[in-house]
């Protein structure tokens, strides 16, 4: 990976030398004995890699104040530190001041085209993964304009700004997560992390280390999610899974504030907004004995239904819209138009998967169809069978085969099951039924009065 690569260092022959070991690479390097001239020749083009002498003599900046000035301006240029024997505890504090690591001096050629190959490397990732989340449009907005996705969008924006516990209470896959990430978003911590545990993919053994982490237990030291969350919030999905015991340590720390590593005796202090989700009835499993009640109330401070899409069908052709487009960006593949048939079949199916399960059937309807004829609408068939299931199949509830009976009841039958089908699409709402059907209100209700629905 040839890289532009600047080497400040006082002493020409090291400067010489670290660039000639580097340009040997196929990397091009450019020098500055002062910080002056670093600073110049950074103005002039920014390099992908800075490596900076600690001591600079002569200079108007030493290599820290130097380190620190470069930071100020471009946070994502990486340096790595030049040390010489003695000056070690400085390169460590330049670690902490943001440098990506050090090489004493005098070093091997391998160790220094080693490390500078990380460096870049990981610059490279960093700089991918920001584009990435750029591209994939990731963005913590809820999409939707229907009263229920309203309301929870003003309950959200009523509760973010303040400190409080909130319990996110919804099906799987309904947007639970994406409403904490909306939360934490518009929150005043949102500068801080944001840190999801999911209870139900950890196991109990598990649980208390990715909590609380551990201190020096053996070879094993992690830090765990409530100290990584530190002036941010933590996001505890499925609480319902949580062991008991576990369930009683977070009481504590809900109490205290504060919270002993695994295998530690020093208490650590931390200042976490925990939000909590759960797609289970707590109350039954708190009459059970399953939960603690007393977790209960501290986690659901504020408790907030996200609810399920069967109950804001009116969002999915919105969000299809939205889901085709990310996929778009993210999968590289050219956009489609989904037919009026097949948006009518997503609209009235009832997703007990929800929204994740409608975003994996538009995906798979876009990698499906991606050789076909890019102008030609999407058309229900392609949907899965599961998916299709709730158009109007002749005859459903009866027995019999359509063919078997007289027309007026082969009509009555078709009738019945076509009108449920697209009353259920339409949440209920008879008005928009009827004109969809193109239909009168009045007449409607009569003929759903006389096929008895
Ligand atoms: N209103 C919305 N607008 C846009 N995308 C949404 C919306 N709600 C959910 N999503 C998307 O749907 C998917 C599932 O949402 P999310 O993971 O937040 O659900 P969840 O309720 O936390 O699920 P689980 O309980 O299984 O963890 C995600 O890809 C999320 O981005």
């Amino acid at each position: 990976m040839a890289s532009d690569i600047l080497v400040i260092d006082d002493e020409e022959d090291i400067r010489e030398l670290v660039a000639g070991i580097l340009s040997d690479e196929g990397h091009e390097t450019r020098t500055a004995g002062d910080s002056d001239g670093a600073l110049a020749a950074i103005a002039e083009r920014v390099p992908r890699l800075l490596l900076l002498d600690i001591w600079l003599q002569g200079s108007t900046l030493d290599g820290l104040a130097l380190l620190d000035k470069v930071k100020e301006i471009h946070p994502d240029l990486p340096v790595v530190m030049i040390s010489g024997h003695g000056t070690i505890e400085t390169a460590v504090a330049a670690i902490k001041r943001g440098a990506y690591d050090f090489i004493e001096k005098p070093f091997k050629a391998d160790r220094l085209i080693l490390i500078c190959e990380r460096a870049l490397e990981t610059s490279k990732l960093k700089r991918e993964v920001l584009d990435l989340k750029k591209r994939s449009g990731e963005s913590f907005d809820l999409v939707g304009n229907s009263p229920a996705i309203n309301h929870l969008r003003q309950a959200i924006e009523r509760i973010a700004p303040s400190n409080s516990r909130i319990m996110l209470i919804g099906p799987s896959g309904s947007g639970k997560e994406l409403a904490a990430r909306a939360i934490h978003a518009v929150s005043n911590r949102s500068t801080g992390p944001f840190v999801s545990v999911n209870a139900a993919s950890i196991t109990p053994e598990r649980m208390e280390i990715e909590l609380f982490g551990t201190e020096s237990n053996g070879s094993e030291r992690k830090v765990g999610a409530l100290e990584e969350a530190h002036r941010g919030t933590l996001y505890l999905d499925e609480v319902a899974d949580m062991p008991s015991e576990t369930q009683a340590k977070i009481l504590r720390v809900l109490v205290d504030q504060q919270f002993e590593r695994v295998g530690g005796t020093k208490r650590v202090k931390v200042d976490v907004r925990i939000i909590s989700s759960t797609a289970r009835n707590l109350e039954a499993m708190i009459a059970d004995g399953r939960f603690r009640e007393d977790l209960y109330h501290r986690l659901a401070v504020v408790p907030v239904a996200v609810p399920p899409l069967s109950e804001r069908r009116e969002d999915i052709p919105v969000l299809v819209e939205h889901f085709m487009q990310q996929i778009v960006t993210q999968v590289g593949i050219k956009p489609r138009r989904l037919g009026d048939d097949a948006l009518a079949v997503l609209q009235a199916h009832d997703w007990p998967g929800n929204i994740r399960q409608l975003r994996n059937n538009v995906e798979r309807l876009l990698i499906l169809t991606r050789g076909d004829d890019g102008d030609a609408p999407i058309t229900a068939d392609l949907l899965p069978a599961e998916i299709g299931d709730v158009m109007p199949r002749v005859p459903t509830q009866s027995d019999q085969h359509i063919m078997a009976l007289p027309l007026r009841e082969a009509r009555e039958l078709f009738e019945k099951e076509y009108l449920l089908a697209q009353i259920n699409r339409f949440g209920g709402n008879i008005s928009r039924t009827a004109e969809f059907i193109g239909m009168e209100r009045s007449a409607l209700h009569r003929k759903l009065k006389s096929l008895g629905v």
